[in-house]
This record gives structure tokens, sequence and C-alpha cells, in this order.
């Protein structure tokens, strides 16, 4: 199993690139269920996930070819065609190692108006159940049943009918399910208090290329009229925001300077906002944010809550650039119940922190030691990422494959701006 080896305290300079959007490519990928013609995807994140979901869309039938892909570059461009849907099941198997398997519940009811998918069961960081999915897809016609760990779902002959729903809280994954199934519906769909994350934004903007038909893109309340058929797209994903919030963090515990070639500020504001009260240089520009930290951060009180507010997806990587300000912070998550599990891996780096239900205490320290440590999942190995680059001697980090699902080639990209990291395989 991979370990990253990293020996601290070098001030990070220089251009970084920031990558397509796990979170967005994740949706976009299932997009090509929902036609028979072929859909291209630019930009797309060489990671983990990606490869995992095209798998999955192997199994559906759906092809998926990847164009003049060199070993430098970052990114590439694939061309996913489903011609046919040869099945409507997502087993357990995949499911299990990938939460975002479930986003093919909605396309495969539109297209093909039935699928079988596996429950996702819970994860790390928390319970995550999928009831809403299925309530907005009640809500447009479709019928569900739940037996032997498995969800189907099947919509009437002619497609679903189309009907309101309202979410009782805000989520992502079953806004983009809800979205993807309506847009073949025979009549309208309307979400209300639906989820306005960007990487909504980019599925809406893909799905209106391929001629669905879409109101309220990027509000709480999406309208979609259904049609009889989708037609094929050429599409880029969209700048990682929270890849580039963690490498703006980098800069930021290093007291180092770094432009994030590509990152979208537009989509940010928060992530950028709560920077800039700590005393970090944000500047903004066309190409991308350039973040420059000269001495002691200030700290900070921040409460994670769906877009625009802070992301929990930024909330473990500002907790380990808190643990060396200038003074206590206070960092809230409201998203997941378990979204602390770096805790005690920072502490054992000698960060001050403590938790009290979903509220986390971090009181500043002089100095991180490094330190062996694991992670539980993506965003808490980028923390101890962040904390081993700025610790005093050498952090081994555990369990790579966390941050293989989310970070693109981050060893790399952190190297070539000054870090002493390595990746080390056991063989
Ligand atoms: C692949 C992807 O895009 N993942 C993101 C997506 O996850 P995901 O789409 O799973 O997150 P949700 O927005 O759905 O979850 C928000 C909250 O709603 C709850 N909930 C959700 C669905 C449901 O049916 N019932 C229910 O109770 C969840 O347990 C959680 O407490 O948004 C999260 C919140 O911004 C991010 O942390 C994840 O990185
Ligand atoms: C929680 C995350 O992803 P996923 O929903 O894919 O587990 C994340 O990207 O931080």
């Amino acid at each position: 199993m991979d370990r990253i080896h990293i020996r601290g305290g070098h001030a990070l300079k220089g251009r970084l690139p920031i990558s397509g959007a796990k979170n967005a490519a994740l949706t976009l990928l299932p997009c090509a269920l929902l036609t028979d013609e072929p859909v291209t995807l630019r930009n797309l994140p060489r990671l983990a996930d990606v490869d995992s979901f095209g798998h999955l869309l192997n199994q559906l039938g759906v092809s998926t070819m990847i164009e003049g892909a060199r070993p430098e570059d970052f990114g590439r461009v694939m061309t996913l065609r489903a011609g046919r849907v040869t099945s409507t099941e997502a087993p357990y198997d995949i499911v299990r190692k990938m939460r975002a398997s479930i986003l093919v519940l909605g396309p495969l009811l539109a297209r093909a108006g039935e699928a079988t998918v596996s429950l996702p069961g819970g994860c790390a960081i928390g319970n995550r159940p999928i009831d809403l999915h299925l309530k907005a897809l009640e809500a447009f016609g479709a019928v569900i049943e739940i037996a032997a760990g498995y969800v189907r779902a099947s919509a009437p002959d002619g497609g679903l009918p189309g009907g309101s729903y309202t979410f009782p809280v805000v989520s992502v994954g079953a806004t983009e399910n809800a979205v993807m199934a309506a847009v073949l519906a025979s009549g309208t769909c309307t979400l209300n208090n639906a989820a306005r994350e960007p990487e909504i934004v980019d599925l809406c903007n893909l799905l209106v290329a391929m001629g669905a038909d879409i109101e309220g893109i990027g509000t709480d309340r999406i309208t979609i009229h259904g049609k009889d058929r989708l037609h094929g797209a050429t599409y880029s994903v969209m700048p990682d925001r929270i890849e580039a919030g963690s490498y703006a963090c980098a800069a930021a515990i290093t007291g180092g300077e770094l432009e994030l070639v590509g990152a979208d500020a537009e989509d940010m504001q928060a992530i950028l906002a709560a920077l800039r009260e700590t005393g970090v240089e944000v500047t903004t520009s066309k190409t991308g944010i350039k973040i420059a930290s000269h001495g002691k951060l200030r700290p900070l009180s921040i409460s994670t809550a769906p877009f625009p507010a802070f992301p929990t997806d930024m909330q473990a990587q500002f907790m380990a650039m808190l643990t060396l300000a200038d003074g206590a912070s206070v960092l809230t998550e409201t998203i997941f119940e378990n979204r602390y599990m770096h805790v005690p891996e920072l502490a054992r780096m000698g960060a001050d922190i403590s938790v009290n239900g979903r509220t986390a205490v971090v009181r500043g320290v002089e100095k991180l030691t490094g330190a062996p440590v694991m992670a539980t999942d993506l965003r808490a190995s980028m923390s101890l990422i962040l904390a081993g680059l700025a610790a005093e001697g050498e952090t081994q980090v555990n369990r790579v494959y966390h941050l293989d699902r989310g970070y693109e080639r981050l060893e790399e990209k952190l190297s070539a701006v000054g870090a002493d990291i390595e990746r080390v395989s056991d063989g």
C-alpha cells in the first residue's frame, strides 16, 4: 500500500494547476446514459473515482474512449456512448466503494424506465442515507421498492409523469439524481429547496447542451420540462473549487505564495472570504487566484452549510491550517455528524483541538511535529498533508487511496512548487 512522506517546513512558491472538479465529474459522467449519442467530457480529472465511475458505466453498456492522454498532462478527454443500455443494475461491489454510484439511479430510470441500485450504506463521515433521492423520484411518479439491500425504481410506460418536490434539507446528490431523472419525463418536474452548488450548475449546463429544458439553474427552485430525447454534446468539466481551496490552505500554512491556475473565484467566495479573514492575501484574476501568506494567521469562526456558505469539504483543511493560528478558532460542522476523524491524528502532530458534538475549538500552537498518521476519508487525508507540509520533521500519511479519489497527482503538483514530498510504495 502506498504512503506519502513529507519533510515539512518549506514555503510553497509558484504556479499550481487546478484540475477538473471530482464532484462535477461524478454527476456529468452518468449523463451519458441519457442519450444514444456520444457525450464528450473535457478536463476530466484523472482520479480513482472517475475510473471507478467509468467501469460502472461500462457494465451498464456505455462505451468509454479516452483521447490522446499524454502522461505529463493533467486531465483528459473522454467520449462516452450509451448506444443501448444493456444492464440497469449497479451492484453492491461497486456502489460500496464509491457512494456517487447512486447517481446512475435517475438517468437509468429516465432512459430505461427502471433501475436497480445497491443501497450505499454509511461511510466514515456519517450515515448518508438516500431517502431524499427516493422521495424526489417518487414525487415525479416513480415506483420505488427496497429489498435485499437494493433499491428498485420503475417508471410508468411513457416515462415519469412529473410532479413537484420540496426537499426538507438541502441535498446535492438528491438534487442531481432528481434533475437527471426529470429531463426525459413526459411532464414538468419542480424541485424546491434544491441544492445550488456550482457542480449542480455544471450538471444543468451539460444537460441544456444536450437539449434539456431547465429553468432556475443556480437557484433553489429548479423546473424541468421533460423532453422526448436528448442528444450528444461536448462539455468541459468546471475547475475543482475544493482542490483549489485545499492548495490555498497549503500556501497559507507554509507562509508561501501560490498562483492557483484555472481556479474560479466566483465559485469560492466563502472559502476566499475565510482565507482573507485569517490575514492571507487573496488576488483574483481571469486566469486564477493568487494566495500570499505573510506571518501568523489570525483565528476564525466558521460554520459549514450548503452553498453559497462555507463547504463541509473544506472543514478539515481549514482546521489543519488553524492549528498554527495566533489564538483560538471555532469550527462547527452542520452537514455530516462524524466529520472530525482527522482530529486525533492532528493531535498526534501536536495540535490542540477539543471537540464537543458538532463544534471543534482549535487553539493555535507554536509548531506541529511530523509523525506517522492515518486518515479515514478524503479531506481528512488532505488535512494531514497540510499539517505535514508545515510540521517540523517527517510526516508519513498512510492510506493514500483516499487522496487518490480526489486529488490528481497531488505529490507531483506539490513538489513542483517546492514541497519535499514523495510517494513510497511497499511494492
Ligand atoms: C460526489 C459528491 O458530490 N459529493 C458531495 C455531496 O455529497 P452528497 O450528495 O452525498 O451530500 P448531500 O448534500 O446529499 O448531504 C447533505 C446532508 O443531507 C443528508 N441526506 C442526504 C441525502 C438523503 O437522501 N438524505 C439525507 O439525509 C446527508 O446525510 C447529509 O447530512 O455533497 C456533500 C455536501 O456538500 C459533499 O460533502 C460531498 O463531497
Ligand atoms: C465527501 C466527499 O466525497 P464523496 O461524496 O464522494 O464521498 C468529498 O469530496 O469530500
